[in-house]
């Protein structure tokens, strides 16, 4: 549905040049939640921002919908943008006009008749579920009822692509999770695909099919979202993975485990709990495992936790058991509190 090829964009800065994007590719497929992570300057909104050619790439090819968008003529172009959406962090709401108004009056200046421009405000406002506020002002709402209008407004031309620009990064978490479980909605039941730019990993988490980290222009790692989770391979994916699980136990603390066993994270998908096989370990092996924290979260569709467990026993037995969780489709790393070095076992 949308391709970025190869795309690179330089832009003059008073330094001298910034490459905010260096040979990016990415692939979202059609009906798919592709989210995008990054820190701050990664160039993630300029990569959102070339899918609708609101920034030019230097070079490279935007296909949306097997046609090339850089090589459109403007009237073909302004054709094509009606099949792309797009929501902000700001909701970029006009301040005078009210509910109903923002999402009237584009499709009105997009030519649709009064009926038609009705029947579609009507609609998209009781998607959103804010059928009641369509004569409020964008002053009168919360911060997730103006993102709610900015996506009724985003859909009411019917588009097939939605691009998310950090759409939740100004809302509380309760709105955010109210927000995204609306853009889930969107993307079940109109079939409309999704791709955002975010920097919470629990955007990715809650709601991406597909996910790629940026870092200096770069794409640094691309995958399914339970791949990215259970086998990250980069320092600044693995970061992202780990800023959802706190274990909050001191270095001191872990180096003092380390004295009398080894530490480690185990990460499981798709269980809810790794219990059952630690209680494995133990039996199978001369190995006492001790969890020392763990959590929990959810992944768009399955589960997934992370245990930082203390294996006490003789290094042959501890190493038989990690191939033996390994084998468990357990994903095991182990923990050094001052070292903070990882070590990955499978
Ligand atoms: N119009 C512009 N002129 C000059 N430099 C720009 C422009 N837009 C972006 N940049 C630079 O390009 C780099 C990437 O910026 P971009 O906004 O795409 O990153 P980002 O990952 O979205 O960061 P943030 O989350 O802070 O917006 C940064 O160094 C930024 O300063």
């Amino acid at each position: 549905m949308i391709e970025l090829v190869g795309i690179s964009k330089t832009f003059a800065g008073k330094k001298g040049s910034i490459h905010a994007l260096k040979d990016v590719s990415i692939s979202v497929k059609k009906g798919e939640i592709y989210g995008v992570i990054g820190y701050s300057g990664a160039g993630k909104s300029t990569l959102i921002r070339c899918v609708n050619l609101l920034e030019r790439p230097d070079i490279g090819a935007v296909n949306v919908k097997d046609v090339d968008l850089t090589k459109l003529s403007s009237g073909k172009l302004r054709e094509a943008r009606k099949s792309i959406g797009m929501i902000f962090q700001g909701f970029n709401l006009l301040k005078t006009a009210t509910v109903y108004d923002n999402i009237a009056l584009p499709l009105k200046l997009s030519g649709l008749s009064k009926q038609v421009v009705e029947e579609r405000v009507e609609k998209y406002l009781r998607i959103v579920g804010l059928e009641q506020k369509q004569f409020a002002y964008p002053s009168e709402l919360s911060g997730g009822q103006k993102q709610r209008v900015a996506i009724a407004r985003a859909l009411a031309h019917e588009p097939e692509v939605l691009l998310s620009d950090e759409a939740t990064s100004a809302l509380d978490p309760d709105t955010t999770e109210a927000i995204l479980d609306l853009l889930l909605k969107i993307n079940k039941e109109l079939g409309i695909t999704i791709l955002l730019i975010t920097h919470e990993m629990n955007v990715i988490q809650r709601i991406c099919d597909r996910v790629a980290v940026m870092e200096n222009g770069e794409v640094i790692e691309e995958g399914k979202t339970v791949d990215l989770f259970t086998s990250p391979t980069h320092p600044t994916t693995k970061k992202f993975v780990n800023s959802l699980f706190t274990h909050n136990l001191s270095d001191e603390l872990l180096d003092g485990f380390n004295e009398t066993g080894q530490v480690f994270t185990l990460s499981f998908f798709g269980q809810l709990s790794g219990e059952p096989t630690l209680a494995l370990v133990s039996k199978k092996f001369n190995v006492f495992p001790n969890i020392l924290s763990g959590s929990i979260t959810r992944l768009k569709n399955e589960s997934f936790g992370q245990l930082m467990v203390h294996f006490k026993g003789d290094a042959g037995e501890i190493d038989k058991a990690l191939r033996f969780l390994g084998e468990q489709q357990v994903h095991v790393e182990g923990v050094n509190g001052s070292e903070s070095k990882n070590r990955r076992v499978s």
